[in-house]
Parts: C-alpha cells; sequence; structure tokens
C-alpha cells in the first residue's frame, strides 16, 4: 500500500503531456493514438492535439486486487487499431504493470507511452516522463479537489 501522495495538478499533467509529444515526435508520424481509459483519456486528447492525430480509439481494462480472483479483463477491444502498427498507446502510469501488460498484449506492435511510471511497471513503457516511488500513490487533478484549511494561528487558540 502507497505510504506518500504525490500530487499532480492540471497545469503540471498540461506539461508533462506536452513533454511526452515533444519525446515522440521524431517516432511518429503515428496513424492512431490509443488511450487506455480512464485514465488516459485526458493525457491522450492532449498528445493527439500535439501530434496532429486524429484517430483517436480507446482500451478498456478492468483489474483485479489481489484478494480478487480472475484476470485482468479487456472489456472494449480497440478494433480500429489492429495489431497495433503506427498507433501510440496513451496511459496516465504505469504501476505494478499489470493493465500495460495486457494492453501491449492486445497491441503488440503499438508504442507504449505513459506519464508518470513506478519502477515495477517501468520496464513495460517505451516512453514516460516522470518516475514515482513505488510506495507513492499519484493523484491526479481528477481524483482531487480544493480543501480549506484553517490558519495555523486558529488551529493553535484551539488547542490552547
Ligand atoms: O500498472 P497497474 O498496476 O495496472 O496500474 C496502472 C493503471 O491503474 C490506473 O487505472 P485504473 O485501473 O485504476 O482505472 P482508471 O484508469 O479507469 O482509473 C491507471 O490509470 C493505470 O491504467
Ligand atoms: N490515481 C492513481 N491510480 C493508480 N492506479 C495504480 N496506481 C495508481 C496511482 O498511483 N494513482
Ligand atoms: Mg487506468
Amino acid at each position: 500500500m502507497a505510504t506518500n501522495y504525490a500530487t499532480v495538478t492540471w497545469d503540471q499533467l498540461h506539461r508533462d503531456a506536452r513533454i511526452l509529444a515533444e519525446t515522440l515526435m521524431p517516432k511518429g508520424p503515428f496513424r492512431g493514438v490509443v488511450a487506455v481509459t480512464r485514465g488516459g483519456l485526458i493525457p491522450a486528447a492532449i498528445i493527439a492535439r500535439e501530434l496532429d492525430c486524429r484517430l483517436v480509439e480507446t482500451i478498456s481494462v478492468v483489474t483485479y486486487d489481489e484478494q480478487e480472483r480472475g484476470e485482468p479483463k479487456i472489456i472494449k477491444s480497440p478494433e480500429a487499431a489492429g495489431d497495433g502498427e503506427g498507433f501510440l498507446v496513451i496511459d496516465d502510469l504505469v504501476d505494478s504493470g499489470v493493465t500495460a501488460r495486457i494492453v501491449r498484449e492486445r497491441l503488440p506492435k503499438a508504442t507504449f507511452a505513459c506519464l508518470y511510471a513506478k519502477p515495477s511497471g517501468k520496464p513495460l513503457t517505451d516512453l514516460f516522463v516522470v518516475e514515482v516511488p513505488q510506495d507513492t500513490w499519484v493523484l491526479f487533478p481528477w481524483d482531487t479537489a480544493p480543501l480549506f484549511i484553517p490558519p495555523l494561528a486558529r488551529k493553535a487558540a484551539q488547542e490552547s
């Protein structure tokens, strides 16, 4: 279980997606982009815009934690991407690498890129922007909301 949190703001996410797009430019042009839903949708939209790709497919994988039985399952197949040749797969992050492994099996010829990578999942990516420690949980902008924090002085007064 994660013991630390890394908060990613919309600005950081946009900046990191543009950095990834820039690194991907020399590897293209790509026929299209496959977003790994749902976390890959927004990064894929930013990257498809930068790379001028109008063909955007999706793949959806449901994974289960260790307590639950069952294999990770593709519940939406990327029909337009064939075996992945000429396609770019985008996800927000790789953690254990379970999702990336099943996506790569389905699209063996695609390039797989993501914004953030933890050490266990890193070998399954062709490209990523920032490495995150394994014990850190990444909080994406869609996972969080700004919260009121009382001033320190008020907190100190309540405690005295
Ligand atoms: O490397 P892994 O251990 O497989 O973890 C990484 C995956 O987990 C998250 O997706 P999640 O399955 O939570 O679904 P979501 O994208 O719909 O939020 C994240 O968006 C990656 O796709
Ligand atoms: N939001 C989020 N989802 C995940 N799924 C697997 N690892 C992570 C993580 O660090 N953050
Ligand atoms: Mg996901």
